[in-house]
C-alpha cells in the first residue's frame, strides 16, 4: 500500500492520518460474517463491454455511506487499484492498493475507486457490513473531531451548478492565499509578522493545521525569507510527512522549529487550527507590567477585547504568564499546564520572551494576535500615563475613573505612592507589603488628591498567599454543598446565577450541571455543583464561574464569622494613616 495527497504528490500520507479517519489498512481477503460481498472483477473495457463506461463512472463517483451506516472492506484480489479518500480538511488522499491489500473504510469517509490505468484487470471484492460507530469516525468518537453524525460532512460541499462551484472556489482560493496553498500563506504571514516586529531576529514562529496535517516553520532562520518548500509537514502524532531539503548549497540543514512541542499542545488540548508564537516587544512588557511575580496579565473595558473569542467589552481579559526557560522546547509542560488551568484562554504569555496565541482557524489566530498586541501596547501606554488598565471605568460601577485623574493625582501615582502598588497592579507578596509602608505625609497627600477610595488586592498584599491556599480554598471546597443547599432553599437569585454560570462555562471533561427540575431533582443538582466545583479546583482552574461562586461562599463565611483572616502587621497602621481625617474609605 502507498498513500499520498493528490494536491501535492510529494506529500506522503501516513497510516496515522488514515487511522485518524477511522480507516484501517490490512492484508488478505477475509470477509467478515454478515458481510454483503460484491466482486468487481476486471474493471476492463474488454471484460465489461458496454457496461464499462457506466461502471467506471459509478465507482469513480464520490460515495459517503454515512446514511446507510456501512463499513466497507476493499480487498484487492488481483492487480492494483486506487481508492481515493478525503481527509478531515477535505483534501483527497490517493491510496494505491496492491494484490492482497485490504483497506477498511468507515461509513463517514468519502471515497471513490479509480483504476490505475484505463484498461486494467483488477479484482476487487467489496464487503459491506453494519458500522458499529454508526457513521461517526474514530476522530469524532474520540472527541478529537467534530460533533455530529458524520465527522467530516461539515467540510464537504455540494454545489447546485458548476458555476456555483467555480465562484466558491475562487473566493476560497483568494482567502487561502493567492496560490491557494497553506505553504504560501505561512510564508506571506511570516513576512507580515516580521514587519510588525513579531518574528524578528529569527525568533517567533507560525504553524497551521489542515485537518491532520500540520505545517511548521524551520528553526533559526530569517523568518521573513522562508520559502514555501522550506516548511515542515507533520501528522498529529508528530511523524514527519515532509522534511525540507537537507543541504542546499551554502545553507545549513533546516531543523524543525523548537516551538513544535508547544504548538502540538494547542492542537491536541484545544483542537486549534493555527498558532502564532510572537516575540513582539509589547508582549514582553506585558509580562512585566504587573510585577515579576504576576502569574496573569489582566485588562478590562476595551473595545479590542471583543476580538478575543468568548469576550466582550466589559470582560476582564486574563492571560496566564509562565516563566521562561533557556530552551524553547522546555516551555512545553508549563504551557500545557496553563492551557488546562485557564480553559477560557486563547493565549499564554512567556515572561521576558513573548506569547503563544492560537485560534480555530489561521484567520482567528491572526485576528486575536492583532488584538492581543494592540491591548498590550495600550496597557504599556496607560501604565506610563498612570492610568489603571485593570480598573472598571466610572459609569460601570467604578469608584474612580482613571480618565478623571487630576494632575495632582497623576503626580502622586508617578511617585509610586498611590494606587499603582495596591490596586491590583502590584500583586507580589513583597511588593504588596512594602506598598503599605507609606509615611504619614502620604495620608495628607491622599487627602489633598481627593482620592476617596483605595481598592486593595488581598493575596500577597494585605494577607499571605498561604492563607488563600490553606484556608480559603479548602473552605470553599468543603462548604460548597452546604452553601448551595442553604441558598437554593431561599431561592436566592444569586446562587441560581452562580449555577447557571457553571452550567454555561463548563470546561471540557468537567462534570456537567443538569437543568433545574431535571432528573435527580435539587439533590442531583447540588451534587453536580459540588462535583463540578471540586473538579475545577483540583485542576486549579480559574474560570469566571468558579471564581464567582467561590467569592460568594467566602463572603458568606466571613459574614457568619466562620472565616477569619489575618493581615500583615503594617496593614492596620497603613489603613489608619490613609483614613486620617475621615476622608478615605477602605476595604480589603
Ligand atoms: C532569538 S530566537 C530564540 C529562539 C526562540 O525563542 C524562537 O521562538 C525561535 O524558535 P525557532 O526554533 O522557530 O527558530
Ligand atoms: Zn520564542
Amino acid at each position: 500500500m502507498r498513500a499520498w495527497y493528490l494536491n501535492d504528490p510529494h506529500q506522503a500520507c501516513t497510516p496515522a492520518i488514515l487511522e485518524e479517519l477511522g480507516a484501517c489498512v490490512g492484508k488478505a481477503f477475509e470477509p467478515d460474517k454478515g458481510s454483503d460481498t460484491l466482486f468487481l472483477t476486471a474493471i476492463s473495457e474488454k471484460e465489461l463491454g458496454a457496461a464499462f463506461a457506466d461502471t467506471l463512472k459509478e465507482f469513480g463517483r464520490e460515495h459517503c455511506m454515512g446514511a446507510v451506516s456501512e463499513v466497507q472492506d476493499f480487498n484487492v484480489v488481483g492487480g492494483q487499484v486506487y481508492i481515493d479518500v478525503r481527509d478531515s480538511a477535505d483534501a483527497w488522499i490517493r491510496v494505491l492498493l496492491f494484490k492482497e491489500d485490504r483497506l477498511t473504510l468507515p461509513s463517514s469517509v468519502w471515497r471513490r475507486l479509480v483504476p490505475t490505468t484505463e484498461d486494467i484487470h483488477v479484482d476487487v471484492a467489496i464487503a459491506s457490513r453494519p458500522d458499529p460507530s454508526n457513521g461517526v469516525s474514530k476522530a469524532a468518537s474520540n472527541g478529537a473531531g467534530r460533533k455530529g453524525g458524520s465527522a467530516f460532512s461539515v467540510k464537504t460541499y455540494r454545489f447546485a451548478s458548476p458555476a456555483d462551484e467555480r465562484r466558491a472556489m475562487a473566493v476560497w482560493t483568494q482567502r487561502r492565499g493567492q496560490d491557494g496553498g497553506t505553504r504560501q500563506l505561512i510564508v506571506d504571514l511570516c513576512r507580515q509578522f516580521y514587519d510588525l516586529g513579531w518574528v524578528t531576529g529569527t525568533g517567533g514562529s507560525i504553524s497551521i493545521r489542515e485537518g491532520n496535517r500540520v505545517f511548521m516553520t524551520p528553526s533559526g532562520v530569517q523568518k521573513e525569507r522562508i520559502l514555501p518548500e522550506e516548511l515542515y509537514i507533520l501528522d498529529m502524532r508528530g511523524n514527519h510527512l515532509y522534511v525540507p531539503p537537507e543541504s542546499q548549497p551554502g545553507r545549513s540543514p533546516l531543523k524543525l522549529t523548537a516551538c513544535a512541542p508547544l504548538f502540538f499542545h494547542t492542537y491536541r488540548i484545544r483542537d486549534a487550527g493555527a498558532v502564532i508564537h510572537s516575540h513582539g516587544m509589547d508582549c514582553v512588557l506585558a509580562t512585566l507590567l504587573q510585577g515579576e511575580d504576576a502569574t496573569e496579565f489582566q485588562i478590562t473595558h476595551q473595545e479590542m477585547i471583543k476580538g478575543i473569542a468568548g469576550h466582550g467589552y466589559r470582560s476582564t481579559l486574563v492571560i496566564p504568564i509562565i516563566e521562561n526557560t533557556p530552551h524553547e522546547a522546555d516551555l512545553a509542560d508549563s504551557l500545557a499546564d496553563a492551557i488546562r488551568r485557564y480553559p477560557e484562554t486563547t493565549a499564554v504569555l512567556v515572561r521576558r520572551h513573548g506569547i503563544y496565541i492560537w485560534g480555530k482557524t489561521w484567520m482567528q489566530a491572526k485576528t486575536q494576535a492583532e488584538c492581543y498586541h494592540y491591548l498590550f501596547r495600550l496597557a504599556v501606554e496607560m501604565h506610563r500615563l498612570g492610568i489603571d488598565y485593570t480598573a472598571t471605568p466610572r459609569g460601570d460601577g467604578a469608584t474612580l475613573s482613571p480618565a478623571m485623574l487630576t494632575k495632582e493625582k497623576e503626580a502622586l501615582l508617578a511617585r509610586g505612592e498611590g494606587m499603582g502598588c495596591c490596586s491590583g497592579a502590584g500583586g507580589g507578596e513583597l511588593q504588596g507589603s512594602h506598598a503599605l509602608n507609606g509615611s504619614h505625609e502620604n495620608a495628607g497627600r491622599y487627602e489633598k488628591s481627593g482620592i476617596k477610595h483605595v481598592l486593595m488586592d488581598i493575596e500577597g498584599t494585605t494577607t499571605s498567599i498561604d492563607f488563600v491556599h490553606q484556608v480559603l480554598f479548602p473552605y470553599a471546597s468543603a462548604q460548597v454543598g452546604a452553601h448551595v443547599r442553604e441558598k437554593l432553599a431561599e431561592n436566592d437569585p444569586e446562587v441560581l446565577g452562580d449555577i447557571q454560570a457553571l452550567r454555561d462555562g463548563c470546561p471540557e471533561g468537567c462534570p456537567p450541571i443538569p437543568e433545574e427540575g431535571g432528573e435527580g431533582g435539587r439533590e442531583g443538582l447540588m451534587e453536580a455543583v459540588v462535583k463540578n466545583v471540586r473538579w475545577q479546583m483540583e485542576r486549579d482552574l480559574k474560570t469566571t464561574a468558579l471564581k464567582r461562586l467561590q467569592g460568594h461562599i467566602w463572603r458568606a463565611g466571613y459574614a457568619k464569622g466562620a472565616l477569619h483572616s489575618h493581615v500583615y502587621e503594617d496593614v492596620p497602621g497603613a489603613l489608619a494613616r490613609w483614613t486620617q481625617g475621615g476622608k478615605g474609605g477602605w476595604g480589603a
